[in-house]
Parts: structure tokens; C-alpha cells; sequence
């Protein structure tokens, strides 16, 4: 029977989940913030994982893609398109790097910074010894650090994507087979269905991904959309509208900073 007590103890038990999505943004349009959303009901539903947190990670400028804007404006474009939402927040480890990183060192960048967030790195280094009082500010503590009595285990940490994206494991060359496996294997994978795609064969075609299909949930966006970054550039580059398609203070500071040859008026 349903109860509040109940339900407050199942989500106390039950894995917590943070969904990290890797992309260029280029610019954030409404479907990917949808993504999140439909990402979170999913996983929420099947009653095993609670999600806490979303993450959006843009590449770096090194990603070299064509058409790709500089980090500086797709982080602020990402920045006005989370401000109506209460649990995704930007994060720009990833697009502060002087290199492209594979998708799997990002994964593995944000499960270190979990882990320790949670207290769960009980190894404190060196150079980040902490106060052992208040009024002998230099006197430093190095033993473990305190483990909060009742104190959670760190959330699980899911890519979050498209299923061309999933689909372009399989593209020769683009992605190792050893960071599939940890990305699939370790981490987990949230695919979210896209036009022209057919995630389910595909996982059934490799070995690998059936292998951990049980770390893979494909979720069917019913009210398909076709929103794609590289229409909306095209769209913009053509002076046509592109309202209800981005947020509107996207498109504001899109028009603002004349982005992606946005015709002068
Ligand atoms: N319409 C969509 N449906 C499902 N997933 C999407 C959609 N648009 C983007 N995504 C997903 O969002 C993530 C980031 O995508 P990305 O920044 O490449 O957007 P995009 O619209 O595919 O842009 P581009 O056309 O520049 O490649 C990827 O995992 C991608 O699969
Ligand atoms: N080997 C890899 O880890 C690998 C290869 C290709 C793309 N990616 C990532 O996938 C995302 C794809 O974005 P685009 O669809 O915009 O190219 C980016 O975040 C990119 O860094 C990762
Ligand atoms: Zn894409």
C-alpha cells in the first residue's frame, strides 16, 4: 500500500543516479534539455534508480568540429537554457581542457569528483589536508576523513544520449572498444531514440553492447521531434526562425552576439 513512509524509505534505499550528457551544444536546442527530462521519468520508473542530478558537458574547442562556436558562448547559451530547470546544472571541466578527452576520461573525471563529493575517497592527499580545528587554523588533520554516520553511497554516474550517438560506436575508428566497455560495463548508458535510428538492433548486432544490455535502458521518445543543432544553424545562417525550437534567451543572445551567421536585420 502506498505511504509516506514508504516512499521516503524506497528513495533513501534506492541507487541514486546522476545523468551526465557529453555533446557540442552547438547551440542547446529544447530536445536537448528534453533528453534530461525524459531520461530522469525513465530510469525514475523502473523503480531501481532515483535520479539527483543532471550534468551537461560541452566539448572542449579542440573538439575541432566544423561550425563548432567557442566554448565561451555555448557554456553562457547552456547556462540561460538550465535556469528554468531545478536539478541540471552546466559543467565546464570538460570544455576547460587543453585537449579533446574522450567521452570515457570525462566519465571517469565526473565518478572521481562524485566519489569524493561523497565522502567516499577516504585517502585525503597532501595537498588537501583539512583544518583540524577552528582556532588553530594551521594545524591540519591527516587521518581518514570522517565518514558521516548513515552516510550514502555515491550515486551512479549514466551517460545520457542520443541514439545517433550510441549508434556511432560503431563508426570504424571513432571510439575504442576498451572505453565502450567502460562506458557500457562501469558507468551505464541512457539512449534516448532519434529519427532514423534503430538502437535495439544495434545493441542486438554487438556482442559487446549485449553483453552489458542490462547497463543500457533505451527509452522511445514518443512525440518524436527532429530538432537538430545543425538545422537550427542552418535555419539561423538563413535569417529563419528558430522560436520554440531554443529557449528564448538562446536565441536572444544567438541574434545578440551574431552567431552562426546570423544575417545582419
Ligand atoms: N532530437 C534529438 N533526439 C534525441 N537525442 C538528441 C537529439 N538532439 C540531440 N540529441 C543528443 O544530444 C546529445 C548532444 O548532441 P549534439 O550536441 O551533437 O546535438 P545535435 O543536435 O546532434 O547537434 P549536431 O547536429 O551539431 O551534431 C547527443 O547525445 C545527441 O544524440
Ligand atoms: N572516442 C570518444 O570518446 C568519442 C568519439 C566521438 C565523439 N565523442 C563525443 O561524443 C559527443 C558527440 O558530439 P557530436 O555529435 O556533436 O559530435 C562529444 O561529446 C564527443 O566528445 C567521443
Ligand atoms: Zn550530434
Amino acid at each position: 500500500m502506498f505511504s509516506l513512509h514508504n516512499l521516503k524509505r524506497n528513495m533513501a534505499t534506492t541507487p541514486k543516479v546522476v545523468l551526465i550528457a557529453c555533446g557540442s551544444f552547438n547551440p542547446v536546442t529544447n530536445m536537448h534539455m528534453r533528453m534530461f527530462e525524459l531520461g530522469r521519468d525513465a530510469l525514475n520508473k523502473t523503480g531501481r534508480f532515483h535520479v539527483i542530478e543532471g550534468i551537461i558537458s560541452p566539448v572542449s574547442d579542440h573538439y575541432k568540429k566544423k561550425d563548432l562556436a567557442p566554448a565561451k558562448h555555448r557554456t553562457h547559451m547552456i547556462k540561460q537554457a538550465i535556469k528554468t530547470s531545478d536539478w541540471i546544472r552546466l559543467d565546464t571541466w570538460e570544455s576547460e581542457q587543453s585537449q579533446w578527452l574522450e567521452t570515457e576520461k570525462v566519465l571517469t573525471h565526473h565518478r572521481e569528483a562524485l566519489d569524493s563529493r561523497y565522502n567516499a575517497n577516504i585517502h585525503p592527499t597532501p595537498t588537501k589536508r583539512r583544518k583540524k580545528t577552528k582556532t588553530n587554523e594551521d594545524e591540519v588533520d591527516n587521518s581518514a576523513p570522517r565518514i558521516v554516520a548513515g552516510s550514502e553511497e555515491p550515486p551512479v554516474l549514466k551517460l545520457l544520449c542520443g541514439a545517433d550517438l550510441l549508434e556511432s560506436f560503431g563508426t570504424p575508428g571513432l571510439w575504442s572498444d576498451e572505453d565502450i566497455e567502460t562506458i557500457v560495463g562501469k558507468h551505464g548508458l541512457v539512449c534516448i531514440t532519434r529519427a532514423g535510428t534503430n538502437p535495439q538492433k544495434f545493441i542486438y548486432e554487438s556482442d559487446m553492447l549485449t553483453k552489458f544490455q542490462e547497463n543500457i535502458l533505451i527509452v522511445t521518445e514518443w512525440m518524436t521531434n527532429e530538432i537538430s543543432a545543425t538545422k537550427v544553424r542552418r535555419a539561423l545562417g538563413r535569417g529563419e526562425s528558430v522560436k520554440y525550437l531554443l529557449p528564448d534567451p538562446v536565441i536572444d543572445y544567438i541574434r545578440e552576439q551574431r552567431l552562426y551567421g546570423v544575417p545582419d536585420k
